[in-house]
């Protein structure tokens, strides 16, 4: 197949190929709630808050009605998200497992599980410092693993794991300058527009999984009872809800979470909606004004932002922004960009981190990110302990 014709919202009878085998490298690739959405680009467009809508405007004038654009934002508030401009796309309904699992035969698995962390659980420590009554409520800390690849990493087949293994995840391979890919399986809706309704499912307040059954839903029991986890839930309901409230009329928000589970975490969750006041407001306008949630940042934003650029290690580039697509009437589905590889011919680097508010354990925290990870290591082909 060629990519040369924009087909759009192709029905499920009529998916032909098989997207996955149809991706390669330099392509957008999502798969989620909104169905799946596979795009070749021609340009690309580097734009941010202040600048998308005259930028879109303008290109949406020029291209047309069938045109769309994917792309990631990157997790520095205010920051410049890179987008490509699909020159054709086809979309679907979500990607489910095709054809038996297959192991990967690539460098992923030279990544070593479990490496120790002493500056992960000595920033938490000092975070634990930084808490005040009017001050700084809860910050996110990341930590991050990098290897290089012996050979190119198949995305392909790593794709094809992660939707196996994440059936109800957000799976991507996003594009990335010089030539790199974000590629993950994210559980967290940062917004979804679809007309004039929009949705937002932040999650926050974490356990990991259990090998026994039996321990694995009394620790999910646990979970939705944790006075810690419920505060750090709380923040990002608030917050979201108070973006939202003013873009939307009846903005629904549930009274308390529920648990969703992923093959790795289970999370309090939260499903906020509302039908949006302005039907100019696109779903890029609204994640940009999302991003970043306490989700993945803390509260307030700014003093967060702030004592992670002072504890964390490494830059997060385009780890916890956002990754997902936009049609040319604005709908369209963005992710939280977690649970993700940030990846080269030669190098590969993921990130994890945990949301840290008073109470919060140095050594659970640390459990929690050794946990997250393994949602793209399993993808890998990693086994962890
Ligand atoms: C930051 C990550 O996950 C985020 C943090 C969570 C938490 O602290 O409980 C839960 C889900 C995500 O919003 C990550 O996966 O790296």
């Amino acid at each position: 197949m060629t990519l040369q014709e924009a087909e759009y919202s192709i029905p499920a009878s009529d998916w032909l190929h098989d997207p996955l085998a149809e991706y390669r490298q330099g392509d957008f690739l999502m798969s989620g709630t909104a169905g799946s959405i596979l795009g070749r680009g021609g340009s690309r467009l580097s734009m941010g808050p202040h600048n998308s809508r005259q930028i879109l405007a303008g290109h949406f004038a020029a291209a047309g009605r069938r045109s769309a654009i994917a792309g990631v934002l990157p997790f520095v508030p205010g920051g410049s998200g890179e987008f490509v401009v699909m020159d054709s796309t086809l979309r679907g309904p979500r990607l489910a497992p095709s054809g038996p699992a297959r192991a990967v035969k690539d460098g992923g698995a030279a990544m070593a599980p479990n490496a120790p962390d002493p500056h992960f659980t000595a920033a938490v420590a000092k975070a634990l410092t930084k808490f005040t009554a009017d001050g700084l409520q809860k910050v996110v800390l990341a930590r991050s693993r990098s290897t290089t690849l012996p050979k190119p990493l198949d995305i392909n087949q790593l794709l094809a794991r992660l939707i196996r293994q994440n059936p109800t995840a957000y799976v991507f391979a996003a594009p990335l300058p010089e030539g790199r890919t974000l590629v993950g399986a994210s559980p967290e809706l940062l917004i979804r527009r679809n007309g004039t309704m929009a949705l937002s499912n932040p999650l926050a307040g974490s356990v990991p999984r259990c090998a026994d059954p039996v321990q694995d839903l009394a620790n999910a029991a646990a979970l939705l009872e944790s006075a810690k986890d419920l505060r750090e839930h709380a923040i990002v309901v608030e917050m979201v809800a108070e973006v939202l409230n003013p873009l939307c009329i009846n903005l629904q928000v549930p009274a308390a979470p529920e648990l969703v589970r992923t093959g790795s975490m289970w999370h309090l969750s939260s499903k906020i909606s509302g039908r949006l006041k302005d039907p100019e407001a696109t779903s890029l306008d609204l994640a940009f004004a999302l991003h970043p949630t306490p989700a993945v940042c803390g509260w307030p934003t700014q003093m967060a932002c702030d004592l992670i650029a002072e504890l964390e290690e490494s830059n997060r580039g385009f780890y916890a922004g956002a990754v997902g697509w936009m049609d040319a009437a604005g709908d369209g589905e963005w992710a939280v960009s977690i649970r993700c590889a940030d990846v080269s011919n030669d190098d590969l680097r993921v990130h994890a981190g945990a949301g840290i508010v008073p109470g919060s354990d140095p050594e659970l925290e640390l459990a929690e990110t050794e946990a997250k990870f393994r949602t793209i290591l399993a993808g890998l082909g990693v086994t962890q302990p």
